[in-house]
């Protein structure tokens, strides 16, 4: 797949509050209650990225949540990324 320019990128992110264009990915840190909240959330990602066939590099540190989204395969930002942070977004709203 195609990678994005930075004009598309920032285009796009006007749709996704908090996430920033950052080391050619777009990242976001969430907070949670606890641990099981942020894991409870992991959880439905997961599921979500395994339909998709694509994988977030994430960290977890008890009740925070940074997501970092690229295309390894592109080496750079795509599409996919853009349409799994805008799922991220649903299942944490
Ligand atoms: C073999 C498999 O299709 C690839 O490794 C997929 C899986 N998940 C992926 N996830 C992400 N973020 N980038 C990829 O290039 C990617 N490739």
């Amino acid at each position: 797949m195609k990678t994005m320019d930075q004009n598309e990128i920032e285009l796009a992110l006007k749709d996704l509050p908090g996430w920033i264009l950052e080391n050619r990915t777009i990242t976001k840190a969430f907070t949670f209650t606890d641990f099981k909240e942020a894991f409870a959330v992991m959880t439905r990602i997961a599921f979500e990225c395994e339909a998709k066939n694509h994988h977030p590099n994430w960290e977890n540190v008890y009740n925070s949540l940074t997501i970092k989204l690229s295309t390894h395969d592109a080496n750079g930002i795509t599409r996919k990324d853009i349409d799994l942070a805008l799922t991220i977004e649903k299942i944490v709203r």
